[in-house]
Order: C-alpha cells, then sequence, then structure tokens
C-alpha cells in the first residue's frame, strides 16, 4: 500500500476563525457549563485591551471571571502552579486564555493541573495526561503559535533551564476563537516573529516523518499565504484583510504541526528559550535556512514542493542548486519582514552550543525531522547561525 494510504489519525477542534470571534467567549464558555471562569493572559495582552473585552463578553452572559495576568513569555512551571492556585482560590470551572502561545500554554497547563492534582513537570512527554482538563477556550492574539489548535503545550523548567514539551490530545483546547482583529496591536518585530514562527511550523510539518496527506496540505495552504501576505501585513498594519490572510496561513500550519509534529529547528529553538529565554519565533527564523540546508537532501522533492508554494522560480538543475534556491527564498522573506540578526547578536556564544546541542537532541520534535542528526551536526547548524 502507498504511504500516504497508511492509517494516521487527525485531531483539530472546535474552532471560529473570523472578525468579531473573540467576542463569542461568553456564549461559548457558558454553553461548556462555565460558571467562574479563570482568564488567563498576560500584561502585554492587558494592555492592549483584549482580555478586558473578552472579561466582557464572559460577564454579558453572566459569568464571574478572574483575572490571571501573571505570564511571561516562554512561560515557567512556576507560573502554571500560581494561576492553578488562583482557579482553585476562586472556584473557577472554567478557563479562556486570550494571548498568545505564552499565555495560552500557561492555560492549557493550568488545566491539566487542576484535573490531574500533581505538579506539571510529571507530565512531560507522549500521551502522560490521565483526567481531561476543564472547559478551555482559546483566543490567540499573535498569528503564529496555533496553540489553539495544537496537541502541544510548552513551558520552561527555570530549575534545569529546559523547555518541556507535553504532547497530547488532552491540551487541545475545547473551542479556539481565532480572530484576526487582535492583531494590529502587535508592532512589527512581534509580527516578523510570529508570522516566521507559523512558517517554520507550515515548513517542518512538510517535510516531518510523520507527515500525512491531511497535514500536507494545509502545510502547503499554510506556505502560500503566509509567503505571499505576511510582508506586506507589516507594512499595513490595520489592513484586517492582509491580517487575516495571515492569521488563516498561521491556523493551516497549526492543523499542520500539531499532527505531523515538528522537527529540527524547533527542537533547537526550544534548546535556546529555555537556556537563555530567548524569542520562540526570531529563534526559529534564524535557524530556518540552515536546517533547511541540512534536511534538504533527505528530502528533496519535499522541499521542491516547499519552494514551489513559496513562488519561487525552481529551473530543471541540480538538487543543490534548487536547494540553494530555497534558502535564499527563506534568507529574502526574513530581510523583508526585518529579521536579520543572528544567535550571536541575541547573546549566544560558542561555549554555550554543546549544552544547546545536547537538549536540542533530546527535544521530541527532532523524533520527526527527516534527517537524523548527531550532536556535532546539531552544534555545526548552531555554529554557522552564530
Ligand atoms: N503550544 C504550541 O503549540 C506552541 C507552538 C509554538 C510555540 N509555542 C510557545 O509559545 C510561546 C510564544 O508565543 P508567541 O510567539 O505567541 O508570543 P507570547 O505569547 O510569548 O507573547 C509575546 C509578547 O507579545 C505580546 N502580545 C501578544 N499578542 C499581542 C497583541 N495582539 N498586541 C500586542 N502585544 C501582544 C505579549 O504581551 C508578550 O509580551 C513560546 O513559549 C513557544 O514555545 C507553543
Ligand atoms: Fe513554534
Amino acid at each position: 500500500m502507498p504511504d500516504e494510504l497508511a492509517m494516521r489519525k487527525f485531531v483539530a477542534p472546535e474552532f471560529v476563525f473570523g472578525p468579531g470571534a473573540r467576542l463569542l467567549a461568553g456564549r461559548y464558555a457558558r454553553n461548556l457549563g462555565g460558571r467562574r471562569v479563570l482568564v488567563v493572559s498576560d500584561p502585554g495582552v492587558v494592555g492592549a485591551g483584549w482580555a478586558g473585552q473578552v472579561v466582557e463578553s464572559l460577564a454579558a452572559e453572566g459569568l464571574a471571571t478572574t483575572l490571571f495576568s501573571k505570564v511571561t513569555p516562554n512561560p515557567r512551571t512556576e507560573e502554571v502552579m500560581a494561576g492553578v492556585a488562583a482557579y482553585r482560590e476562586a472556584g473557577c470551572n472554567a478557563i479562556v486564555a486570550v494571548g498568545g502561545g505564552s499565555p495560552m500554554d500557561c492555560a492549557k497547563g493550568i488545566g491539566i493541573v487542576c484535573s490531574n492534582h500533581r505538579p506539571i513537570l510529571e507530565f512531560e512527554g507522549i500521551d502522560r495526561i490521565g483526567a481531561p482538563m476543564p472547559p478551555l477556550i482559546c483566543i490567540p492574539t499573535t498569528a503564529g503559535t496555533s496553540a489553539d489548535v495544537s496537541q502541544f503545550a510548552i513551558f520552561t523548567d527555570s530549575q534545569r533551564r529546559v523547555k518541556v514539551a507535553i504532547v497530547s490530545k488532552a491540551v487541545v483546547p475545547d473551542v479556539a476563537l481565532i480572530d484576526p482583529q487582535t492583531l494590529p496591536s502587535m508592532g512589527p518585530y512581534l509580527g516578523a516573529c510570529t508570522g516566521l514562527d507559523a512558517l517554520t511550523h507550515a515548513i517542518e510539518a512538510h517535510v516531518s516523518s510523520a507527515h500525512s496527506p491531511m497535514t500536507d496540505l494545509h502545510a502547503l495552504e499554510a506556505i502560500r499565504l503566509l509567503v505571499k501576505y505576511l510582508p506586506a501585513s507589516l507594512k499595513e498594519p490595520e489592513n484586517l484583510d492582509l491580517r487575516g490572510k495571515v492569521m488563516l496561513g498561521s491556523l493551516q500550519a497549526g492543523l499542520a504541526f500539531s499532527n505531523a509534529i515538528l522537527g529540527a529547528a524547533h527542537a533547537m529553538a526550544h534548546s535556546l528559550g529555555g537556556y537563555l529565554d530567548l524569542p520562540h519565533g526570531e529563534c526559529n527564523a534564524i535557524l530556518l535556512d540552515e536546517v533547511i540546508a541540512f534536511n534538504y537532501p533527505a528530502a528533496p522533492e519535499r522541499f521542491d514542493a516547499i519552494a514551489r508554494a513559496m513562488g519561487l522560480e525552481l529551473p530543471d538543475a541540480p538538487p543543490e542548486e534548487r536547494c540553494s534556491i530555497l534558502v535564499e527564498g527563506v534568507r529574502s522573506l526574513k530581510r523583508a519582514v526585518g529579521l536579520t540578526r543572528h544567535l550571536g547578536d541575541l547573546g549566544v556564544t560558542r561555549k554555550d552550543l554543546p549544552g544547546l546541542s545536547r537538549h536540542a537532541l533530546t527535544d521530541p520534535c527532532m523524533v520527526t525531522n527527516p534527517r537524523f542528526p548527531d550532536q556535532r551536526d546539531i552544534e555545526v547548524l548552531y555554529e554557522k547561525s552564530l
């Protein structure tokens, strides 16, 4: 039987996509049986007004709310445990996350611990969650992580200085309310970082060893949308048509990677995020072109399909030449959105590389990378990105 007909599972939550979707929070929370809702957000998203609007939507349906906004980028396990205390103290029975990947992941962690009564780190790994979370609604305010549709939750263990991944159908929210109207308050740097995170999701999903026809469909469409609309959306931040296309691209990338898993760029970005607390999207953006060049020989046709989805012309040329066209295409997109820094500019030094490489090798995202690297390969990839 051909590989594309092999048995595969595809998991996705109910989602509502479109302008105004965030304002359905109250109705959905009530329908899910919510009475007192923990709203998980962060200071930037509260400041932009999005958390307040969600609280109002919940109040309009007669639901009580408690706001928990002590969440930082690359959320820490202590923040999850503080959120659990807030949930219990207020007697909540449902959670609404509003923000980027950090508040959404933190909300997932709070939900896991509230139902399973054990510290969050005990759920590290694949399919280790027993009891389901309380009802969870996610409202993303960045077009990047798509944690609102994914089977992933990522936390920083600040003791070990590593990021841990929890992968389970149990962390897929009940509903995602995906609203492009939340995007214009992002500055150009955040828009670029999160957009490149989404592109990395799509590219890694397309070449993942766990890809399938359903994930391919979403991955390639995500690449097409993100490459075509991301630069323009940053030049016209208030243009909701452009923002909407980017958010649709991020959603499709999320559906793809949640089911196909990721690869070396994410494994290496997680290692950087855990050790040096660096921005997830920018780390992926910096690593992406070198990782593509390393992986290309393991899956040339699949990378060629990515190049075509990016709108690049591929001549009838040897593989090395087709690889350089793709790598240059990614670099020129990065320049177009203003991401030109390297790891050295973010404070990474040569002496950090052995430890970073060791952790990257054991990250669950490495398992589905199309080519198996050894520790030296990973060190070289970091070195080239310095
Ligand atoms: N669970 C998953 O599937 C998954 C996938 C990829 C990444 N992640 C994780 O997500 C985190 C990164 O999330 P992120 O890139 O969305 O950023 P983030 O949630 O860390 O937010 C970064 C900053 O942007 C601000 N912000 C967010 N939305 C805004 C808006 N609309 N307007 C103004 N400011 C806004 C926040 O206040 C914050 O200061 C990392 O920890 C990463 O590991 C999770
Ligand atoms: Fe990511």
